[in-house]
């Protein structure tokens, strides 16, 4: 996605919730701080292939997976990890904002997975707790302004973050296994409300803002190609 068209969808989200641009920016300072040391990788170190799946944290992902099975480079988001690693899965990329389920991640991480590590205004903690302890390869990633550190690929939860970013290393076949906009999974400490508003907005992200040439695939089937 070009920068432009993230930024007048980020502004929206920041009036949606009320989130502060200023509070994402210092939790990004926070975690280059953090993450100086670390085993920071950068776009050409980057590979996705023309087909990838992106998994998401629906309650029918492992269904979803049994009908219709992975293919290309495997793209998790945070806390589906824990869950693909159940039924023998390993992603090759990590997309988190390191809440929910963390230690399956963090394994993944030492595994060789590639992960892409986003702040945010209300990650700080988490990121003072848990990142350092991602030992592979790191990404760091904002959704305000990037610099030489920071990357912002688009995309705000991290189902359609991780559809963002395989757009931008060139997938143009990607399959979403475990992603039901209309009914958030439940998890502790999550409000719901918000969690379907968030959901809304992913799925915003990732159809309406389609690219052109790329399809976008669920698997009851529906496709979605901007030409
Ligand atoms: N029904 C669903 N319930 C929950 N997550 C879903 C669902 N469908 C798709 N997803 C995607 O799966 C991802 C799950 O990852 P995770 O639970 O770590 O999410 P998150 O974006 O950090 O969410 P949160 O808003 O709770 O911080 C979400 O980011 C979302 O994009
Ligand atoms: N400021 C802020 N930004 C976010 C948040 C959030 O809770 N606060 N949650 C996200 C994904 O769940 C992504 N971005
Ligand atoms: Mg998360």
């Amino acid at each position: 996605m070009l920068p432009e068209e993230w930024e007048r969808i980020y502004e929206d989200i920041l009036y949606d919730f009320g989130y502060s641009r200023t509070e994402d920016e210092s939790s990004a300072r926070l975690l280059k701080a953090v993450m100086m040391n670390s085993d920071l990788i950068f776009d050409d170190d980057i590979k996705v292939q023309r087909k990838a799946t992106v998994f998401g944290c629906s309650d029918d992902l492992e269904n979803e997976i049994e009908k219709d099975p992975p293919k290309g480079t495997l793209i998790a988001s945070g806390s589906a990890v824990g869950r693909l690693k159940d039924i023998g899965i390993m992603p090759d990329i990590v997309v988190t904002d390191l809440d929910g389920d963390i230690m399956p991640q963090i394994e993944a991480s030492k595994a060789g997975a590639v992960t892409f590590m986003h702040a945010h205004g209300d990650n700080s903690e988490l990121i003072q707790r848990y990142a350092h302890s991602f030992i592979g390869p790191v990404v760091l990633t904002t959704q305000s302004r990037p610099d030489n550190i920071l990357s912002n690929y688009g995309g705000f939860t991290d189902g359609d973050r991780a559809v963002c970013i395989a757009r931008h290393f060139g997938a143009k076949d990607i399959l979403l296994l475990g992603f039901d906009f209309e009914r958030p999974s439940e998890k502790a400490g999550t409000d719901s409300g918000v969690k379907a508003k968030k959901l809304l907005w992913a799925k915003k992200i990732i159809f309406d803002h389609n690219e052109p040439g790329v399809s976008v695939r669920r698997p009851s089937g529906t496709f979605y190609n901007k030409k």
